[in-house]
């Protein structure tokens, strides 16, 4: 594990462009994996400012909210739109579809679109209890896409980015442990005093499915890149 330690988001948002920038120059970027939530906006913005073309590049991304439409403006298809796509054209974009009416034909239809694009690099932000993707504390590294109930502490956190908290959806659709560490490299971002529990646990404890984040831990080429508050209980 390669750990990066910055003085604070814009400047985590700049590195990790950095390797994306390094990556796509080599031809290495057939496939990225991407993230929502707050943790990756600065990167998104140096994508977008960066002469990068994404029009030979297919994007897959971890998660969706189980309910919600494309055109939600709290969906994860409407904030990749907003963030990411509407400047930077892929060739193709992969969601979850929160509206899908079977969820395992959903969860099956997803597995298949990471099969066929496996992925090159993998964003990924983490939850304050170690969560990445929505894999929760407590589901199995075996894991491919599948429906989650969220936690109250993931719906809590979550949450501020809705008016009140009953209107944060309960479930989501998320790309399983087992995929993520499919991913050939993988990128963690992770900002702020509140995610640096979840660092410390996720670096430097056991690997146990009780902290998803520690499974990374068992990937060959990964890269934190924290802030000083994110890595603040890591020993030096
Ligand atoms: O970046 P935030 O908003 O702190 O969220 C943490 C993580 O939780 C999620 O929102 C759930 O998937 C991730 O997208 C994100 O990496």
């Amino acid at each position: 594990m390669k750990i990066i330690t910055v003085k604070d988001q814009v400047e985590g948002g700049k590195k990790a462009f950095e390797i994306l920038n390094e990556e796509m120059k080599a031809n290495r970027v057939q496939v990225l994996g991407l993230a929502t939530g707050s943790t990756p906006v600065t990167f998104y913005q140096e994508v977008v400012k960066s002469d990068l073309d994404f029009s030979d590049v297919t994007s897959v991304n971890l998660d969706e909210y189980v309910g919600l439409s494309k055109d939600n403006d709290q969906s994860y298809d409407y904030f990749m739109h907003e963030h990411l796509f509407n400047a930077k054209p892929f060739k193709e974009n992969y969601l979850p579809n929160g509206l899908a009416e079977d969820a395992e034909a959903e969860c099956a239809r997803y597995d298949q679109v990471i099969e066929e694009h496996p992925i090159d690099i993998q964003i990924l932000g983490i939850g304050e209890n170690a969560h990445i993707g929505f894999n929760e504390p407590g589901t199995s590294f075996e894991m491919t896409t599948h429906k989650v109930k969220l936690t109250d502490s993931t719906i809590e956190a979550n949450s501020r980015n809705f008016k009140k908290k009953e209107d944060v959806p309960t479930y989501a659709y998320s790309m399983g442990i087992k995929s993520i560490m499919s991913a050939k490299k993988i990128i963690l971002l992770a900002f702020g005093e509140q995610k640096a529990q979840a660092i410390k646990d996720s670096i430097e404890g056991p690997v146990t499915e009780e902290v998803p984040g520690s499974v990374l831990q068992n990937h060959a080429d990964v890269t934190i890149i924290a802030d000083e508050k994110a890595a603040s209980l890591l020993s030096k």
